[in-house]
């Protein structure tokens, strides 16, 4: 194996269905990269909300220096329902973003072959969302006081500074010339009238000096834009919080949010990138053996281009998208199949060269 083909990849499945869905995606990279002649490390970090259980915290002391020389961070989910959900988030998820300044949390949404979308007119659907991943309303800033009182209150301050405003919009305007050159800006100045105002204004300036026109548009329309004229939306760009919910619900649109996947990326390559499905824990079906795993799948594909391994993605996609094409569907999409039998199917598809990728 060539010394330029290897790679450290950093595995936290963290909890629920993350557990469930990872095996799934690692069997198959190492299936394609065999196939395409490279390898990669997992480095396993049994991190999460047993780790918490037992040592109080959702990763060790040192576990961003630890993350800190790797390739990449494959993740699958954290949350579990005993233990508070802003724990797990920023106990685990957040640091990691933040310490790594994944501004970007790039989220594609598009109907997969076989799976058909609620909506009335889906035709076309086709989108990515560019989410600001390091700062806006998910805040430090802010505080209690008085609890239990009844002049009880809470403050909570949403961050938007120039430099991050402008490096996801000019994220946002790559994506959108190198698409159908549609760029919308999802916003709310009209009611929250200081940071949106300057999201919009900052935006514009970083459009227009690319030649680029912005749609802006009021989040609450966008939201049923994304039901109503789906076709009509390329590429949004969109602050932490909306960026947060439009994806859900555009996974949604597009027949799942078992499928969408995220890659939450530091451009500048100066720290890894990480890749996790959109989806969270799913306590309600943990334990099952019946996630589906095409948005765990799909965020390792987009691990592997992030890698520079454009033939590993694209024939990992191939695979996924082939499975679902024939036929081969877990119960959130409308099928019968377990995780496992889908990833079989996905697996036998990752190494076969002839036909059956087609099918
Ligand atoms: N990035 C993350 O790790 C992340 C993302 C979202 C939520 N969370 C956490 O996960 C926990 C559960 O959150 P939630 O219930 O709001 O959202 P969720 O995404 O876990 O689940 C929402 C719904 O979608 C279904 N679903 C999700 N993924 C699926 C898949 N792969 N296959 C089939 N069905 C799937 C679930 O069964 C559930 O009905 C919470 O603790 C939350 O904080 C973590
Ligand atoms: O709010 C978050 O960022 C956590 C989760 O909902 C996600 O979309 O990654
Ligand atoms: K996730
Ligand atoms: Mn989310």
């Amino acid at each position: 194996m060539s010394a330029g083909r290897h790679y450290q990849v950093d595995v936290i499945a963290g909890d629920g269905i993350g557990q469930e869905v990872m095996s799934a995606a690692t069997v198959c990279v190492d299936a394609v990269a065999e196939a395409c002649g490279f390898s990669i490390a997992w480095r396993d970090r049994d991190w999460g909300s047993d780790y918490y259980r037992s040592h109080g915290r959702m990763m060790p002391v040192d576990g961003l220096e630890q993350l800190a020389d790797g390739d990449a961070i494959l993740l699958g989910a954290v949350g579990a329902p005993d233990i508070p959900d802003d724990v797990t988030l920023w106990g685990l998820l957040i640091p990691i973003r933040r310490e790594f300044l994944q501004y970007v949390n790039l989220r594609p949404v598009r109907i997969l072959p076989g799976v058909s979308s609620p909506l009335r007119d889906a035709d076309g659907l086709d989108m990515v969302i560019v989410r600001e991943n390091v700062e806006g309303e998910y805040s430090e800033v802010g505080g209690r006081l008085y609890r239990g009182r009844p002049e009880e209150m809470a403050v909570q301050e949403a961050v938007f500074t120039r430099r991050g405003v402008v490096r996801i919009a000019e994220y946002a305007v790559a994506q959108a010339k190198a698409r159908r050159g549609l760029l919308t800006s999802a916003t709310k100045s009209n009611g929250i009238i200081h940071t949106m105002l300057f999201w919009d204004e900052v935006v514009a300036e970083v459009a227009t000096a690319a030649g680029l026109e912005v749609d802006k548009m009021l989040i609450d329309a966008l939201a049923a834009r994304v039901v109503l004229k789906p076709r009509s939306l390329d590429v949004i760009v969109a602050s932490n919080l909306f960026g947060d919910i439009i994806s859900d619900l555009a996974a949604a649109a597009a027949g799942s949010i078992g499928v969408a996947p995220s890659a939450n990326i530091n451009p500048p390559k100066d720290h890894p990138s990480m890749f996790e499905p959109v989806h969270g824990s799913a306590p309600d079906i943990a334990g099952q053996g019946i996630a589906n795993p095409v948005g765990q799948l799909w965020a390792a594909a987009m691990m592997l281009q992030h890698l520079g391994e454009t033939e590993g993605a694209d024939r990992l996609t191939a695979a996924f998208e082939s499975a679902l094409a024939a036929g081969v569907r877990t119960r959130d999409l409308g099928g019968q199949a377990t995780t496992a039998e889908f990833t079989q199917a996905v697996l036998a598809r990752c190494t076969d060269t002839s036909g059956a990728r087609d099918a």
